[in-house]
C-alpha cells in the first residue's frame, strides 16, 4: 500500500519536474554557448536539405525547378520553321518534275543507300519516285499533284528533332522500298499491301516530338491521356497521317470506294502501331510461331509479316554501311540524353537505356542489336532468304563490331582498375607507415596529379570527360573502386542486370496496357527497371531483413557521429547535459524511412554531373571524317543525278563546291572542302544547342537522380565523414557548386578537346577492325555514279503548286516542361547534322534553281524568315 502510494507521488513528482524542466527550456534563455550551437546546427540542417550537392546524402527537399524557367524552354518540341518549309515547298515544286537517272534508281533500290548529300526537296523527289517505280500511280490511279503534296505536307508535319525527323521517314520508307526490290513484295503480297507498307512508312512517326512513349505516359502528357498510355506515339502519329488524308488535295486513296479505304485505313493503322517497342517480342513472337507454315495466301499471315516489314524497315539503321549507320545512332543518343536529361529535370522515373550516365554506345548497341533487332532481322530473313546477304548479314556484322569495341572498353577498364588498386595499395601502405598522415596518403582534390593523369590516360574513350570531372573532385580511391565495380554492372548487357533492360523490356513495362503489365508477370523474365516508380517500389521491398538491420545500424552510427559533430561545436569540448538535438532523432527517422523506400543511392550530383555529352567519341569523328570524304565525292557526282542539261547541273556543282569553301573559311588552317565538313560536324557537336543545354542542365537544373542500387550500399558513415569534411569547406563547396561554377564550364571544354594518346593508340585499333566489320557498299564503291549516267533531257517546271492546308493537327505530345513556353523557342537549325546549315542550305536551293533557269536572284535570311507562311499548326 505505502509502496503504491510512494510510486505515485514520485511519478507525480517526477512528472512536475519535466514540466518545470520543459517550462524553463521554454522560457528561460539558453546559455550563449548552446545559442551558437544551436544556429550551427540549423545552418546545418538547412544546408543538408537544399544544397543540391549533398543530395545524394538523401535528406535534399527542393523541388525540381519551376516549369517556366529558361532551361525548360530548350526542352521543348521542335517545329520546323516557315521559312524552311517555304524553301522546300518552292524548292520541290522546282523540281518535282526533274527524272531521276537510272542510276540513282538502282541506288535507292539498295540498303546502301545513302541519303546525307541530299536537300529536303530532293529527298521528296526520291521518295515520288519509288511511287512511281513501283507504277502506284498508275495501277491505284494516283493523281500525280495529289501524291506530290502528299509528300509535302508529310514532310511538314516531321519534327526538327535529332532522331526522329523526316530524313528518319526517308530512311525507314527506303529501307521498306529496298526490300521490296530485292524480294520482289508485290508478287507476294500483292500491290496494294506495299502501297499500304509504303505510305505506312512515310507516316509512321509523324509528329514525334523526341520523347517517347515511355516519357508520355510518366509525364502523363495529353498524349498519353488522350491514349490511356496505350502505345501514345503510335496513336498520334497515325491519327496525324490520317488528318492529312481527310484533306482531298492530298488524300492519295481518294479514288479508293469506301472498302478499299478501309482496307488501306486498317492496313496503315495496323502497321504504324506494329511500331511500338512495347509489342516487339508479342509480334516477333507471333511471326516465329508462323514462319514454319507461313502462308502467303493467308491474309492474317500477311498481315502479320507487314508488321515485320515495316519494324525490320523502322530499326534498319545498323545493317546499313558503318558510316551512314553511326551518325543515326549518335542522334538517337542525342534524343535519349535528352529525353533522360529532361526525365532527371522533371522528378520522373529516368529511362536506362537513355540515361548518359548508364550507357555507352557499344552497351547500347550490344544489347539492343544482340536482343532486340538481330532476332528480328534474322526470324525474317527465315521467310524471305534473300534478306540474308543483304540486310542479316551487316546487322551480325555491326554486332561484331559492337561487341569488339565493348571488349576494348572493358580492357581498359580493367587496365584502369589495376592502377586505381595499385594506388590504393600504395595508400594502405604509406597509412601503415605514418599512422599520423593516413589522410595526406590519400589523393585529394587536384593534389594527387599523378593519380589522377594515370587515370586518365587510361580511360575509356566514350566516357572520358564525365570520369575527367568525377576524378578532378575529390579523388577517393575507395570510392573510385565502387563507382567501377558499378560501372562495370551497368556496361555489361549480358548481365542481366535490370539497369540495363532494354528498349523492349522497358516499353512493355510502361506502355503495356496498366491492367495487364500490373497483373501479370514480365514475359522476358527480367525484373522491372529500376529507373520506374514500381522499380523503386519493389527495391524497397525485396531489401531484406539483413539489409534492413545493417541500415539501422548505419542510422545508429550516423547519430553518434552527429552527436560527436555536435561535440566539435562546444568550447572546450565540454559535454552539455541536455538531450541530442531533436532533429537528429527526425534525420534518423526520415533515414530509416528512405532505406526502408530503398532510396538511399543518390548520387552526388555535383561531383557526378558535370559530364559532357560525350555522344562523338573520337571513332565517330574519325568516321565523319570518312563520311565528309564520300559526301565531297557525292556532291561531285551529284550531277548525274538528274537527267538535266550538263550546264544546268555544272552550275549546281559548282555551286556547291562554293558552298564548300564558303564554310571552310570559317576554318582557315584547314580550307580543303574535306576538312570543313569534319570541322563544321565536330564543332556542331560542341556547340549546338543540345550541347549548350546540357552544360546548363549540368550547371543551373536541379537534378534528382534516381536512386543506383549499387551505390546506396555505400556506407552511411563514409558519406556522412565525406559530407563533414565538406562542410568544413563550406565557402569552397558554395563556389564549386555546379550552379554557380563558370570553372566547370571551361574543363567540360577542356576535357572534351583533350584526347590522350593512350586513346589514340587503342582508336587506331578499333578503327582497323571496324574497317574489316565494315558492311559492304556494293553498289555505291565498286562502281562511279557518272558510269551510270544517261545524258537524256530533263524538263523542269516551276508551275507546280503544293498548296495544302492541313487542318489544326492535335499537337499534344509536348514534354510537360514545355507546355507553357511552347512558343518560344528558335528553331535549332544547327540541330541536324545530316542537314545543312539554313544559310547553306538557302544558297543550295537557289543554285539549284538557278541551274535549271528558274529566276536568279539572292535569297537573304531575313527575305526568307518574312517570307514564312503562318502555319496554323505552329503553336
Ligand atoms: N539502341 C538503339 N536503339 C535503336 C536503334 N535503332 C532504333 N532504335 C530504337 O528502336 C525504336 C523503334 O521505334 P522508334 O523509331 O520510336 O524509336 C527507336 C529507337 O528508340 C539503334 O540502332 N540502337
Ligand atoms: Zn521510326
Amino acid at each position: 500500500m505505502l509502496q503504491e502510494s510512494t510510486c505515485a507521488e514520485l511519478k507525480s513528482l517526477e512528472a512536475r519536474v519535466s514540466a518545470v524542466e520543459r517550462q524553463m527550456r521554454a522560457e528561460l534563455p539558453l546559455p550563449a554557448a548552446v545559442e551558437d550551437l544551436r544556429r550551427e546546427v540549423e545552418a546545418f540542417r538547412e544546408r543538408l536539405e537544399t544544397d543540391e550537392g549533398l543530395s545524394w546524402l538523401g535528406f535534399y527537399k527542393q523541388l525540381p525547378e519551376p516549369l517556366s524557367s529558361e532551361e525548360c524552354r530548350r526542352l521543348q518540341y521542335r517545329r520546323k520553321s516557315d521559312s524552311v518549309k517555304k524553301r522546300v515547298k518552292k524548292n520541290f515544286a522546282n523540281i518535282c518534275d526533274a527524272q531521276v537517272s537510272d542510276a540513282i534508281r538502282q541506288w535507292l533500290r539498295m540498303p546502301t543507300f545513302d541519303a546525307r548529300p541530299w536537300e529536303d526537296e530532293e529527298l521528296l523527289l526520291l521518295l515520288q519516285q519509288m511511287y512511281l517505280d513501283h507504277d502506284f500511280c498508275a495501277k491505284f490511279a494516283i493523281d500525280i499533284s495529289t501524291l506530290r503534296k502528299f509528300l509535302y505536307e508529310a514532310y511538314k508535319n516531321y519534327n526538327d528533332v535529332p532522331f526522329h525527323n523526316f530524313r528518319h521517314c526517308f530512311c525507314v520508307a527506303q529501307m521498306l522500298y529496298a526490300i521490296s526490290w530485292c524480294v520482289d513484295l508485290p508478287s507476294k503480297i500483292g500491290d496494294l499491301e506495299v502501297l499500304i507498307l509504303l505510305t505506312s512508312c512515310i507516316c509512321h512517326d509523324l509528329d514525334h516530338p523526341g520523347y517517347n512513349n515511355i516519357y508520355q505516359i510518366n509525364a502523363k502528357t495529353e498524349l498519353a491521356i488522350r491514349y490511356n498510355d496505350i502505345s501514345p506515339l503510335e496513336n498520334h502519329h497515325c491519327s496525324v497521317a490520317f488528318r492529312l488524308l481527310e484533306n482531298d488535295d492530298c488524300n492519295i486513296f481518294k479514288s479508293f470506294g469506301s472498302e478499299d479505304f478501309k482496307q488501306v485505313r486498317e492496313g496503315m493503322i495496323r502497321c504504324i502501331l506494329a511500331t511500338d517497342m512495347a509489342r516487339h517480342n508479342e509480334i516477333l513472337t507471333n511471326f516465329r510461331e508462323m514462319l514454319p507454315c507461313f502462308n502467303y495466301d493467308d491474309k492474317a499471315h500477311v498481315n502479320l509479316l507487314c508488321m515485320v516489314l515495316i519494324k525490320v524497315s523502322d530499326i534498319s539503321n545498323e545493317a546499313r554501311p558503318m558510316d551512314i549507320a553511326e551518325p543515326w545512332l549518335d542522334r538517337l543518343l542525342q534524343e535519349f540524353f535528352k529525353q533522360s536529361d529532361a526525365e532527371k529535370l522533371e522528378g520522373l522515373p529516368v529511362t536506362p537505356f537513355m540515361d548518359r550516365e548508364k550507357i555507352t554506345k557499344p552497351s547500347s548497341q550490344c544489347s539492343f542489336i544482340g536482343f532486340v533487332l538481330l532476332p528480328l532481322f534474322e526470324a525474317l530473313g527465315e521467310l524471305l532468304t534473300e534478306l540474308q546477304d543483304l540486310i542479316v548479314q551487316p546487322v551480325r556484322d555491326a554486332l561484331d563490331y559492337y561487341k569488339r569495341l565493348n571488349e576494348v572498353t572493358r580492357e581498359e577498364r580493367l587496365h584502369r582498375k589495376s592502377i586505381v588498386a595499385e594506388m590504393a595499395d600504395h595508400q594502405h601502405n604509406s597509412a601503415n607507415q605514418s599512422p599520423d598522415s593516413g589522410n595526406a596518403a590519400l589523393p585529394k582534390s587536384g593534389s594527387n596529379v599523378s593519380f589522377k593523369a594515370k587515370i586518365l590516360s587510361s580511360r575509356s574513350r566514350s566516357r572520358s570527360t564525365e570520369e575527367e570531372t568525377e576524378l578532378s573532385l575529390e579523388g577517393s580511391v575507395q570510392q573510385y573502386l565502387e563507382d567501377q565495380s558499378l560501372e562495370d554492372v551497368l556496361e555489361d548487357p549480358e548481365s542481366g542486370d535490370s539497369e540495363t533492360a532494354n528498349e523492349v523490356e522497358v516499353s512493355e513495362k510502361a506502355l503495356k496496357f496498366k491492367i495487364s503489365t500490373e497483373c501479370t508477370a514480365p514475359t522476358t523474365g527480367r525484373k522491372s527497371y529500376p529507373g520506374s516508380r514500381k522499380g523503386s517500389r519493389e527495391r524497397g521491398q525485396h531489401l531484406n531483413q539483413s539489409d534492413i538491420s545493417r541500415m539501422m545500424q548505419q542510422k545508429g552510427k550516423l547519430k553518434a557521429t552527429a552527436c560527436s559533430f555536435d561535440h566539435h561545436f562546444l568550447s572546450d569540448n565540454k559535454k552539455l547535459s541536455f538531450d541530442s538535438p531533436s532533429f537528429l532523432d527526425e534525420y534518423a527517422l526520415t533515414l530509416k524511412k528512405r532505406f526502408e523506400e530503398g532510396l538511399t543511392g543518390y548520387r552526388d550530383t555535383a561531383g557526378e554531373n558535370n559530364d559532357d555529352e560525350c555522344v562523338l567519341s573520337q571513332e565517330t569523328i574519325n568516321l565523319n571524317k570518312r563520311n565528309s570524304e564520300h559526301l565531297v565525292k557525292v556532291f561531285d557526282e551529284k550531277k548525274s543525278i538528274l537527267k538535266c542539261p550538263d550546264h544546268k547541273n555544272n552550275v549546281h556543282v559548282e555551286n556547291l563546291r562554293i558552298n564548300i569553301n564558303t564554310t571552310a573559311e570559317d576554318e582557315p588552317v584547314k580550307s580543303s572542302p574535306k576538312y570543313s565538313m569534319v570541322n563544321k560536324k565536330y564543332k556542331y557537336s560542341e556547340q549546338s544547342d543540345n550541347d549548350i543545354s546540357v552544360i546548363s542542365l549540368k550547371e543551373e537544373i536541379k537534378i534528382q537522380s534516381p536512386p543506383s542500387e549499387a551505390k546506396s550500399n555505400r556506407s552511411i558513415l563514409s558519406r556522412f565523414r565525406q559530407l563533414t569534411d565538406r562542410f568544413g569547406l563550406s565557402q569552397d563547396s558554395k563556389v564549386k557548386h555546379p550552379k554557380n561554377n563558370n570553372v566547370s564550364k571551361t574543363t567540360l571544354h577542356k576535357g572534351k578537346t583533350k584526347v590522350e594518346p593512350t586513346h589514340c593508340k587503342s582508336l587506331e585499333k578499333v578503327d582497323i577492325r571496324r574497317a574489316s566489320t565494315l558492311p559492304k557498299t556494293k553498289g555505291r564503291t565498286s562502281k562511279s555514279w557518272k558510269s551510270f549516267i544517261l545524258g537524256k533531257e530533263k524538263h523542269w517546271s516551276s508551275d507546280q503548286v503544293l498548296d495544302c492546308n492541313v487542318s489544326e493537327l492535335d499537337n499534344q505530345s509536348l514534354p510537360s516542361t514545355s507546355q507553357m513556353n511552347s512558343n518560344c523557342a528558335t528553331p535549332n537549325k544547327t540541330s541536324t547534322s545530316l542537314q545543312n546549315s539554313p544559310r547553306k542550305s538557302v544558297a543550295r536551293s537557289e543554285s539549284f534553281v538557278m541551274g535549271n533557269n528558274v529566276t536568279n536572284r539572292s535569297v537573304d535570311a531575313q527575305e526568307i524568315q518574312n517570307d514564312g507562311e503562318n502555319d496554323p499548326n505552329i503553336i
